[in-house]
C-alpha cells in the first residue's frame, strides 16, 4: 500500500489540494438473501482536488459500482460519499439531480449524446437544463482545445468515434464540475482517437485544475492518470503513483494474478 492510501487511511482532511470526491466505509449489497452480492464491501477513498485517478480492477471487482456511487447514479447500502464537501446521502432525489447537474461531468464509453441534437446543443443541454450559459470565453477555449469548432452544427451521426468522444468531453467540462467522471471513455475508440481524449483529460486537470476520476481497464489509459488505485471483490487493494505500465501490471498481477494473466 502506497504512503498516500496510508496517510488517507489515517487522515483523510490532510490532502494537499483537499478532496474533491471522499467516500467512507462504502458498501454496496445487490439483492438480498442467498443470492446476495456485497459488490463494495467497506470501500474508503479519497480523490484529491485538481488530480487525475484512474480506477482499475479485474471484472466484476466493482469499479462501476464505486464510480456510481460516487456520482450519485446509485445509492450506496452503507457509508458516506462527499463531493465538495455535500454528503450525498443526505440529499433528497431532487437536490441530488441538482448536484449532478452542476458539480459533475460524465463522459461514457458509448458516448451518451442524443442523436437529434447538434453537437452544440449536447454540449450545451446540462446547461441548458440548469437554465444557465457558459461564459463566452470558457465556451471558446474548450471548443478550442477539443478542436470542434467545425463540427458544432453536425449531429453525432454525422460524427466519428473519436469526435463524438470529444464533444462529450466538452459536454462534461462546460459547466465546470467540481470532477468529471469518465467510464472506459476510450473504450470504443481507435488508438490514436483513445490517445487524443486521454490528452484532452490530461490537460484539462493540468491546465484547467480539473479533477477526473476515470474507470480503465486499459493499461496504457491508467497511465496517463497521476494515481491509479486497485480494487477486487470490492475491496481497495492500495495505489501507484505516477504510474508506469510496469508498476500497473505489477499491482494487477499482485491483486489477481489468475485473472490478470487470462487477459481480464
Ligand atoms: N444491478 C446488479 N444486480 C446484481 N448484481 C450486480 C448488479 N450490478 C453489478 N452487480 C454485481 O456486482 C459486482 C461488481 O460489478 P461491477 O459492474 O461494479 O464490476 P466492474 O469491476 O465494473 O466489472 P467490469 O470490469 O466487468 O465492468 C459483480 O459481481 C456484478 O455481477
Amino acid at each position: 500500500m502506497s504512503a498516500i492510501t496510508r496517510a488517507f487511511r489515517e487522515s483523510p482532511e490532510s490532502a494537499p489540494g483537499g478532496y474533491a470526491v471522499l467516500a467512507r466505509d462504502l458498501v454496496k449489497t445487490y439483492g438480498s438473501g442467498a443470492t446476495a452480492v456485497r459488490a463494495l464491501d467497506g470501500v474508503t477513498v479519497g480523490f484529491g482536488q485538481g488530480e487525475f485517478t484512474a480506477i482499475m480492477g479485474p471484472s466484476g471487482s466493482g469499479k462501476s459500482t464505486l464510480m456510481h456511487c460516487l456520482a450519485g447514479l446509485d445509492a450506496a447500502t452503507a457509508g458516506s460519499v462527499q463531493i465538495g464537501g455535500v454528503e450525498l446521502t443526505k440529499l433528497n432525489d431532487k437536490a441530488l439531480t441538482l448536484l449532478r447537474r452542476r458539480r459533475i461531468g460524465f463522459i461514457f464509453q458509448s458516448f451518451n449524446l442524443l442523436p437529434t441534437l447538434t453537437a452544440e446543443q449536447n454540449i450545451l443541454l446540462p446547461l441548458d437544463l440548469a437554465g444557465l450559459k457558459p461564459p463566452k470565453q470558457w465556451w471558446d477555449q474548450v471548443i478550442g482545445v477539443l478542436d470542434l469548432g467545425g463540427r458544432l452544427k453536425h449531429r453525432p451521426g454525422e460524427l466519428s468515434g473519436g469526435q463524438q468522444q470529444r464533444v462529450a468531453c466538452a459536454r462534461a467540462l462546460m459547466s465546470r464540475p467540481e470532477v468529471v467522471f469518465a467510464d472506459e471513455p476510450t473504450g470504443n475508440l481507435d488508438s490514436r482517437s483513445g490517445a487524443e481524449v486521454l490528452a484532452f483529460l490530461r490537460m484539462s486537470v493540468r491546465e484547467l485544475g480539473q479533477t477526473v476520476v476515470m474507470v480503465t481497464h486499459d493499461t496504457t489509459a491508467a497511465c496517463a492518470a497521476d494515481r491509479v488505485v486497485f480494487l477486487a471483490d470490492g475491496i481497495m487493494r492500495g495505489d501507484v503513483l505516477s504510474p508506469t505500465p510496469d508498476s500497473v501490471t505489477a499491482q494487477l498481477r499482485m491483486i489477481r494474478p489468475d485473472r490478470v494473466a487470462a487477459g481480464e
